[in-house]
């Protein structure tokens, strides 16, 4: 059963604005009829381009926003009108802010939690030590939370956002401004997290990396309407944004002439090509081969950037 069953879902927002001693009115439509399940163990990439609809479709499903059309369940219960109740079995994590408690260590913050979800004090030692070794926390657990640098801080959040076992978790940007490495431990966590305790893990990111590393499911979302719900490899397919042959000479030549590739950029004897996705690579191969001194060669595919940028930016009507 769906433990996110999201049906027609639009919240607007009344903007106000003043030109000279003018105000004018508009409505936005942050989101504008989603509709979506997920299932319990998944983890989804919640992705779009600013001012998409994002946050505001995590804060619904949290109960901090009220939707002012369509219907949300979470968990089985209606997120608004139980947000107490729900609070127990989902947990979030705002990359932007921190939801610790700024002038206490780290070690009371966890504390404080404890006696919130009123978690068992047997199953809250457990999981904190789990989180410490994970986490690397162990140094971090006597520093004021202010005291903490940003990537620190991070994993504490996290931490804190799951020692009350939730059902689910809402991670909004959890990477940003962390460096490479920070970055790689985070999303090795998360994914042993949602392996061993099958979290459902709404991931709203705009680091592509991470939806690479993590999600096996990606939802895009552009002016409050969804525009893409599948795999990455779907999503892949689902583009034509062009390959690149990157081809190899024995020797520097002027760019080769292979019918249905195009010669994007010669270095040296290295020369790319890109060719579009719905070509085989194969003959384009075979042809280079044939008529030109070929030492080595590889294929790129589309990043999966370069696929989402295409999926933004509208087709230009004639
Ligand atoms: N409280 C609000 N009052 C008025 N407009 C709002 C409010 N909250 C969001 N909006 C508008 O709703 C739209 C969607 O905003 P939202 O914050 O959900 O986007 P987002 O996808 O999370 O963007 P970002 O990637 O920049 O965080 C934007 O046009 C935004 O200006």
């Amino acid at each position: 059963m769906a433990v996110i069953e999201l049906s027609n879902v639009s919240r607007a927002f009344t903007v106000t604005s003043r030109t000279g001693f003018r105000r004018t009115r508009r409505e936005v439509r942050a989101v504008d009829g989603l509709s979506f399940t997920v299932e319990p163990g998944e983890v989804v990439g919640y992705i779009g381009p600013n001012g998409a609809g994002k946050s505001t479709t995590i804060k619904m499903l949290t109960g901090i926003l009220v939707p002012t059309g369509g219907s949300i369940r979470v968990a089985g219960v209606d997120p608004s009108r139980n947000r107490l109740k729900l609070a127990k079995r989902i947990g979030v994590v705002f990359g932007q802010r921190t939801t610790l408690w700024w002038d206490l260590p780290l070690k009371d913050s966890f504390a404080v939690l404890q006696k919130m979800y009123d978690v068992p004090r047997a199953r809250h030692r457990e999981n904190l030590a789990t989180f410490v070794e994970l986490l690397d926390l162990g140094d971090l657990l006597d520093v004021p939370v202010r005291q903490l640098s940003l990537g620190q801080r991070m994993r504490g959040d996290i931490a804190a956002a799951l020692l009350h076992d939730p059902e689910i978790v809402y991670l909004d940007e959890p990477t940003i401004g962390l460096d490479v490495i920070s970055k790689a431990r985070l999303r090795e966590f998360l994914a042993q997290v949602n392996a061993e305790r099958r979290t459902t893990i709404i991931l709203t990111t705009h680091d592509l990396d991470d939806i690479e590393a993590l999600c096996s499911r990606v939802m895009i979302i552009d002016h409050g309407h969804q525009i893409f719900d599948g795999t990455l490899a779907h999503l892949r397919a689902s583009q034509s944004a062009p390959r690149t042959l990157v081809v190899d000479l024995a020797t520097s030549l002027p760019p080769i002439e292979v019918p249905g590739a195009t010669v994007t950029k010669v270095n040296g004897p290295r020369q790319h090509l890109t060719f579009p996705t719905t070509t085989k690579a194969a003959p384009l191969l075979a042809e280079i081969a044939a008529n030109y001194p070929l030492v080595d060669l590889s294929v790129a595919e589309p990043t999966i950037e370069s696929v989402i940028t295409q999926l933004y930016t509208p087709t230009p009507t004639s």
